[in-house]
Parts: C-alpha cells; sequence; structure tokens
C-alpha cells in the first residue's frame, strides 16, 4: 500500500533532514533548489521520491547521500550529522553507510557481475572470504542474476545489470540505498522487475532505500511517497 509519509510517525529513523535548504547562484540567477526541508525516512522501508523537474529531488538526495552540502539546517544519517564531517570524512561515510544505484548501471565492463558485486568491499581494503562470495551469492540470488555471475556485463540484458548494480549496492549492507532514476533505461516489463527487487530489499533484507523517480508507476511499488514542488515536500 502507499502511503503519505507522516511526519513524527513513531518509527525507527535510518535518516533525517531538518529544515533543509539549498540555493544555487546569485542575484538574479538565485534559484532556491530546497526551501525548509523536514523528512524522515524509516528504516527498512522503501521511499519514492517523486515531483515535477526541477522541484529538487536530485538536490534533496544529493544532500541526504552527502553527496552535496546543504545551505543550511541538518542531515543525519545512522545518528551521524553530516554537516559535522570534512570531506575526507564523508567520503569514507559514503563508503561505509551509503549505497547508490544510478540510471546508467555503472558496471564496470571488463570485470564479471560477481566481480562488479564485490567491488565496493574490495575497493575499502576488505578480503574477499568465503563470508563475503557468500553474501554476493545469497543478494545475487535474492535479485535472481545468481545464474549470471560468471558474465560480463555486455552478456547481459538491461534488468540484468540494474539487479547486479544493486547486489553492489547491497553488498556493504549500507543504511541507505539510494536509486536514482532506476528504470529510467528499462522498458515497462523489466522495469516492474527491478522495481519489485528494489521492494523485496526493504521487505526481506530490512533495507532502507530511497527512490528519485518521475514515474508514477514506479513509486506505486514504494511503501511511502514524498512529493516535491518548488524546492518543498508537499
Ligand atoms: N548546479 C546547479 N547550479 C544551478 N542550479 C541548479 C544546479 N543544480 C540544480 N539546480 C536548479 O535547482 C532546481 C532543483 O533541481 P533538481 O535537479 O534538484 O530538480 P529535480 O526535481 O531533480 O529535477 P529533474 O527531475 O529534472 O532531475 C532546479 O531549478 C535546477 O535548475
Amino acid at each position: 500500500m502507499t502511503t503519505t509519509i507522516r511526519q513524527g510517525a513513531q518509527e525507527p529513523v535510518a535518516a533525517s533532514a531538518r529544515d533543509l535548504t539549498k540555493t544555487y547562484g546569485r542575484g538574479d540567477a538565485q534559484v532556491h533548489a530546497l526551501r525548509g526541508v523536514d523528512l524522515d525516512l524509516p528504516r527498512g522501508r522503501f521511499t519514492a521520491i517523486m515531483g515535477p523537474s526541477g522541484s529538487g529531488k536530485s538536490t534533496l538526495m544529493h544532500c541526504l547521500a552527502g553527496l552535496d552540502q546543504a545551505g543550511g539546517g541538518t542531515v543525519t544519517v545512522a545518528g551521524t550529522d553530516l554537516g559535522s564531517l570534512d570531506d575526507d570524512a564523508l567520503t569514507i561515510f559514503r563508503r561505509e553507510h551509503v549505497g547508490f544505484v544510478f540510471q546508467s548501471f555503472n558496471l564496470l565492463p571488463m570485470l564479471t557481475a560477481g566481480e562488479n558485486i564485490v567491488l565496493p568491499l574490495e575497493l575499502g581494503g576488505r578480503r574477499i572470504d568465503d563470508a563475503v562470495r557468500e553474501r554476493a551469492h545469497m543478494l545475487a540470488d535474492t535479485l535472481g542474476v545468481a545464474d549470471r555471475l560468471g558474465h560480463r556485463p555486455a552478456e547481459l540484458s538491461g534488468g540484468q545489470q540494474q539487479r547486479v548494480a544493486i547486489a553492489r549496492a547491497l553488498i556493504t549492507q549500507p543504511d541507505l540505498l539510494f536509486a536514482d532514476e532506476p528504470t529510467g533505461n528499462l522498458d515497462s516489463t523489466t522495469s516492474a522487475e527491478v522495481l519489485d527487487h528494489l521492494r523485496r530489499s526493504a521487505r526481506e533484507l530490512g533495507q532502507t532505500v530511497v527512490m528519485v523517480t518521475h514515474e508514477r508507476d514506479a513509486a506505486t511499488y514504494a511503501d511511502c511517497v514524498v512529493t516535491m514542488q518548488d524546492g518543498r515536500i508537499v
């Protein structure tokens, strides 16, 4: 069922924003991309951020993910105030706590699906041992790509590539998984599969998922829908 987030609901929160503002440019060219956003993202739920082009969805997501700094207000993820971190600390924080899925999959073409999935852990200096391989296999199984682990991205369909990208984002067990228009490059049948897998990541793995989308159909897969307009949640 799709519901709108009720502020102050008694649910554990994975991340929150308070009075978040962001302004681009100066003078006549000034754009108020965020105009005082308050938001709680419930843990283990799939939240969709919707709204027309230019309403501030990407800006909000980038601020919540620690990819961009807000002009004012606070962002708290997993109990950490992101405003208190310098650039280096923010990079480490993102690596340890946040996963990303993009419209364009962004898999490395020379690596197999299995190698792509464990890459974030390798980059973080983790040894690829049996426990890692087991988790990678469990994720690939949940996402329906366990039989494709030895294949390179070019040998996979768009939907399979996106499901590998989701497994790669989940391998680090991030507090938050952000999906930015994850079905933008997929046909409607494949989109439905990917959205179903994002929903299962929340329901079966307890993963907090935040998806930015233009598409009303995509948002129907989410537990909660946040609608933005002109830099505000409406
Ligand atoms: N780097 C930037 N410099 C100047 N203005 C920007 C910048 N990034 C975003 N904006 C402006 O801020 C506003 C919000 O942009 P944002 O990308 O967050 O919207 P959006 O809802 O994600 O749009 P879309 O659905 O088209 O991606 C828009 O008016 C946009 O033009």
